[in-house]
């Protein structure tokens, strides 16, 4: 279970393990992410692409292995991981009475970033969004929450992307722009780890595949 770039890796995860009971689901699952670079994890349903996501994410506790971020412990709890880590996960939650651009706002201003007011009109606008900077969560189509889910990851400061199916719910447009800007984000010199059943999209960013089916 091992793919190994030749570059110093960004993200480095050595024999992850996660059972549910008797279920293996993840049973020494070893990698390696350089900056600049995307893996994409791909597989049938139920193969573990969402649970190794999860566990290398800190939102799920692995049963074994180390994950680490630029050679230290991959921890929510720090704030060198919190400043570097942007995660897109299959579950969009956001709060019901803040407007898509005062979600944005509220990130960029936790993270800090210099003049959040630009950064959140050009990642508005970048999603597609512009139009309904002002519409509540709950009144967004179901692709818009998805961009919203984006425009989350994009508007505050990362080295590693993490991104559990991004291509959900968007449309042939949608989907062109997310290689395009996938793309881009490694041109910027992001490490991007990627589960995805959109064979396209795989082909047009991923540097690495592996395929947890044939683990
Ligand atoms: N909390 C849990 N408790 C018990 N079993 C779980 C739990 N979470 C995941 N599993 C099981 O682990 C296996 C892997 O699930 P996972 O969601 O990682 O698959 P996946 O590769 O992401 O699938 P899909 O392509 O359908 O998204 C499945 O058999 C699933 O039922």
């Amino acid at each position: 279970m091992s793919k190994t770039p030749a570059a110093a890796p960004l993200l480095r995860v050595r024999d992850l393990r996660r059972s549910y009971g008797d279920l293996h689901v993840l049973d020494g699952l070893d990698l390696d992410l350089a900056s600049g670079e995307a893996l994409a994890l791909i597989g049938p349903n139920g193969a573990g692409k969402s649970t190794a996501l999860r566990c290398i994410a800190g939102a799920d506790e692995p049963t074994g292995g180390t994950v680490e971020l630029d050679g230290a412990p991959l921890d929510e709890r720090l704030p060198a991981t919190r400043r570097d880590l942007a995660v897109v996960m299959d579950d969009l939650d956001f709060f019901p009475d803040l407007s898509v651009v005062e979600h944005l706002f509220l990130l960029a201003r936790a993270h800090r970033v210099d003049d959040p007011e630009s950064v959140v009109h050009a990642v508005l606008a970048d999603v597609g969004l512009t139009d309904q900077a002002a519409q509540l969560p709950g009144t967004l189509s179901s692709g818009q929450r998805r961009r919203l889910a984006l425009a989350s990851a994009f508007v505050r400061p990362r080295r590693l992307l993490i991104l559990d199916e991004p291509e959900q719910r968007l449309d042939a447009a949608g989907l062109a722009w997310l290689a395009e800007r996938l793309n881009a984000e490694k041109a910027d010199g992001l490490g991007i780890l990627l589960v995805s059943h959109d064979a396209e999209l795989v082909d047009a960013v991923a540097d690495w595949i592996l395929d947890l089916g044939e683990l």
